[in-house]
């Protein structure tokens, strides 16, 4: 199994609590896609599944190893093996494309080749390469900072796909991008990780994109998981409960007497 959580909870450090007792496995190959409403622990899961934060209790398997276990090395080891697409991805604005997408393999390479690729793109062809996957060819020697928050997302995705990670991790990966790009660059992640057998777990808001891309579906609320399921199994009142919101839709209540409309149940 490539990934593993047994009653893992998390909190945050002012004591918030993220994620409740999640129980989850994900074979290599599989594709699952996690829904949720806003706050529902959606990205707090991913950071766990990406070993930047530990689970305050319960156990995590990454790759057939507990993060938790290892030493500061194997942990480094462990973390180039898994790749995390960022909704807004970190890179520095003076940056050009070719040097951000080639540090998605600074953590496999060694310290004179990762110096030397900051300094001279030490393999531009790579880098066009996944750059023309996602439509972004000609932009390789732009700066960062001179690109559009949808083409900045499809570097963040270019620079992770050229780390070939083991395990691929996307939180909202499409979420600044029109809905012809959305679908195209879904589906490339979906093809990527189908070609080299490996897991795809990425968070979505927009549900159609989930049910349509992903054969496994994960609903979580209040940081618990509400369903996981095969997306052709997914109803109509799946959604309803996952989605309900009773403070709005009780505060709409007195002026919009259809709201009663949302309600779980109702749909
Ligand atoms: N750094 C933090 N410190 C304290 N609480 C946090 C922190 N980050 C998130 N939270 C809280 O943890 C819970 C889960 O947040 P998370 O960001 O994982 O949700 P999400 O499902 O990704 O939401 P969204 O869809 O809005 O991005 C929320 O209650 C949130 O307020």
């Amino acid at each position: 199994m490539s990934l593993r959580l047994s009653g893992v909870s998390y909190s945050h450090p002012n004591g918030q609590s993220a994620l409740q007792a999640i129980d989850l496995q994900v074979a290599a190959g599989e594709q699952l896609a996690i829904i949720g409403p806003s706050g529902a622990g959606k990205t707090t899961l991913l950071r766990l599944l990406s070993t930047s934060l530990q689970p305050v209790s319960g156990t995590l398997s990454l790759l057939e190893q507990q993060p938790a276990q290892l030493s500061g090395r194997a942990l480094r080891r462990l973390r180039s093996r898994i790749g995390l697409i960022h909704q807004s991805p970190p890179l520095p604005p003076r940056q050009r494309v070719v040097t951000a997408v080639l540090a998605g393999r600074l953590g496999q390479w060694s310290l004179l080749r990762a110096l030397l690729s900051l300094c001279y793109p030490v393999d531009a062809a790579g880098a066009r390469q996944e750059l023309a996957r996602l439509d972004l060819a000609d932009k390789l020697f732009q700066r960062c900072d001179q690109l559009s928050g949808g083409q900045l997302q499809r570097v963040g995705i270019a620079r992770t796909l050229y780390q070939q990670p083991d395990l691929l991790l996307a939180d909202e990966p499409v979420s600044a991008m029109d809905p012809v790009l959305a679908d195209h660059t879904l589906g490339l992640l979906g093809a990527v990780a189908r070609e080299r057998g490996i897991p795809l777990v990425a968070s979505l808001h927009a549900v159609d994109l989930a049910l349509r891309h992903f054969p496994r579906v994960l609903g979580l609320r209040d940081g618990r998981v509400l369903f996981d399921k095969a997306s052709s199994e997914v109803s109509q009142t799946d959604l309803a409960s996952l989605y309900a919101n009773d403070s709005l839709t009780s505060a709409a209540a007195p002026s919009h007497p259809q709201a009663g409309a949302l309600r779980p149940g109702r749909c």
